[in-house]
């Protein structure tokens, strides 16, 4: 187009030249003629880059409901609608934290598992643009809490998973369904999340394993080479994405969540049913009275409460980090290994491999505790340090946050220390493989992440085809080729004008 641009303007020119000598305006024409020419060019450039501009980007929505024993969060995704399979197009636009305690928790009331979830879900229809409502999927995952429910109470589980549908039904959003996901489904799509947000999948080597650890259960998934995947079926997941083929080592040990891991410890430490606990795990001068049934009424504690004990005990603590090591190490079994390697319980663990993301609770109670940046060694010093501060001063330094949480940091911090130590088996050396973080670029680390994305063939199996430009080197292919015509234009310009001015002469 540009080419014919300069044989026109050629053209033009040669015309004018035979003009000039008849036409006293010729010089004003050449010049008006020069002109328009540029006009031109600059013009057929600028639509040429507006023209090839990305559009206004257009967005599309999902939803998921992330339904854990603690609680229940609703996240919102969006990606711009042409580039779904793009990596790390898709990020986190909203997220909403339910008010109350998890899905699990209604098992007497199941109605209310439902209602509870209502004004995130207002919050949900006020954040999706309304002319995607009706094709933005929405999902509902349930962790941990259901599944001990479902081992408790077939039923009552039923009712609740019940109770939430009637609720997500009557979204305007494109309902997809709410169910219980495996614990290797949670493991493995934390791992898709942590290394989709961090744009490694496309690499093909080099991904980051995924520590997630929750109320009530906690998951560990790495990637190893195909060979260590063979021992056990169970704990193996394959994926092919973008053309690369992953071999996961996945583990979910339900009952080792942190809150659940706190009545294993509170229910092997009140086997006599004394009516007094001194607990070393919980800061000297904290007491409180707790019932012996909000122990043992878990599907996690084995044992029977004990024939002596009371309605309740008074738990008190001793503030003693090495004390409560020995506490902690006493919910681990370590013998029975049938396998080359084990984690605990009899549990298959091939060697770690690669840098891991470690979230969820994992990050908030060592980003409280300070553990986040240091060594192993310093981490234990600080970590003894907490626990034998005094209750009165814990509470007195940070009046801000629950008390909940903040008895439970010295169990939680020795419990964390333990369980990757000397439960998956990280070293002094190893330690600094492990990143505490709680969002990676803007998106929280978590499963639900992973879940939309392959629930939505996000990923796909094979890297999709790219264009052979990108769009700036597009451009500036556009930009040199118009220059250099512009260049050509100007020379023919000049050796025709010089031309005829020689002819005239002649003449
Ligand atoms: N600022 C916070 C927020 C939560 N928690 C604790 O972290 C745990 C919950 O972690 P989470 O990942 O939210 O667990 P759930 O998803 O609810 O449980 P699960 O995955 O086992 O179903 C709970 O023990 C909660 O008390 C905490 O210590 N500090
Ligand atoms: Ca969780």
């Amino acid at each position: 187009m540009c080419g014919g641009c300069v044989v026109g303007a050629i053209y033009c020119i040669t015309v004018l030249c035979k003009m000039k000598e008849k036409n006293p305006w010729h010089k004003a024409v050449v010049i008006f003629i020069a002109v328009l020419g540029i006009i031109a060019i600059v013009a057929l450039v600028t639509t040429a880059v507006l023209q090839n501009k990305p559009l206004q980007q257009k967005f599309k929505y999902g939803i998921v409901l992330d339904a854990g024993s603690s609680h229940t969060a609703v996240y919102i995704y969006e990606w711009p609608a042409e580039k779904e399979n793009d990596t790390g197009r898709v990020k986190q636009k909203h997220f909403c934290q339910v008010k109350g305690p998890g899905i699990s928790s209604y098992s007497l009331s199941p109605e209310q598992a439902g209602h509870s979830l209502r004004l995130c879900i207002q919050e949900a229809v006020l954040n999706v643009p309304r002319r995607r409502h009706h094709e933005t999927p929405l999902y509902l995952g349930a962790t941990a809490g259901m599944r001990l429910l479902r081992m408790e109470n077939q039923s009552l589980c039923d009712q609740v998973l019940g109770s939430v549908e009637k609720v997500l039904q009557s979204t305007p959003f494109d309902y997809q369904g709410a169910r219980i996901i495996s614990g290797q489904e949670e493991g493995a799509f934390g791992w898709v999340t942590v290394n989709y947000l961090s744009d490694r999948l496309k690499q093909g080597s080099g991904t980051t394993g995924a520590l997630d650890l929750g109320g009530a259960s906690t998951q560990i998934t790495f990637a190893t080479n195909q060979d260590e995947t063979g021992e056990s079926a169970e704990n193996t997941v394959t994926f092919r994405l973008y053309g690369n083929d992953y071999f996961l080592y996945t583990h979910s040990f339900l009952c080792y969540g942190k809150d659940q891991v706190l009545k294993l410890a509170l229910a092997q430490q009140t086997q006599a049913g004394a009516s007094t606990l001194l607990d070393p795990c919980f800061n000297q001068g904290y007491s409180t009275n707790l019932s012996y049934s909000s122990v043992y009424s878990s599907p996690c504690i084995t044992t029977q409460k004990p024939l002596a004990a009371g309605e309740g005990f008074t738990h008190r603590g001793t503030g003693n980090a090495l004390q409560c090591q020995e506490v902690v190490r006493r919910i681990f079994n370590f013998s029975g290994c049938t396998f080359s390697h084990c984690s605990f319980n009899g549990v298959y663990q091939p060697p770690l491999q690669g840098q891991f993301g470690a979230f969820s609770a994992y990050y908030f109670v060592m980003n409280f505790l300070n553990l986040t940046s240091d060594t192993l060694e310093n981490n234990m010093e600080k970590m003894a340090r907490y626990c034998s501060t005094p209750w009165t001063q814990i509470k007195q330094q940070f009046p801000n946050v629950k008390e909940k949480y903040l008895a439970e940091y010295c169990f939680s911090g020795t419990y964390i220390l333990f369980l990757l130590t000397h439960g998956y088996n990280f070293t002094s050396d190893t330690w600094s493989n492990i990143k505490f973080i709680k969002k990676i670029s803007g998106s929280d680390a978590g499963w639900t992440l992973g879940y939309m994305l392959n629930l939505t063939n996000m990923i796909p199996a094979e890297a999709p085809d790219t264009p052979p430009l990108p769009h700036a080197g597009y451009v500036t292919l556009l930009l040199f080729t118009s220059l250099l015509l512009f260049l050509i234009l100007l020379c023919s310009l000049r050796s025709l004008w010089v031309r005829c001015t020689s002819q005239r002469q002649i003449i």
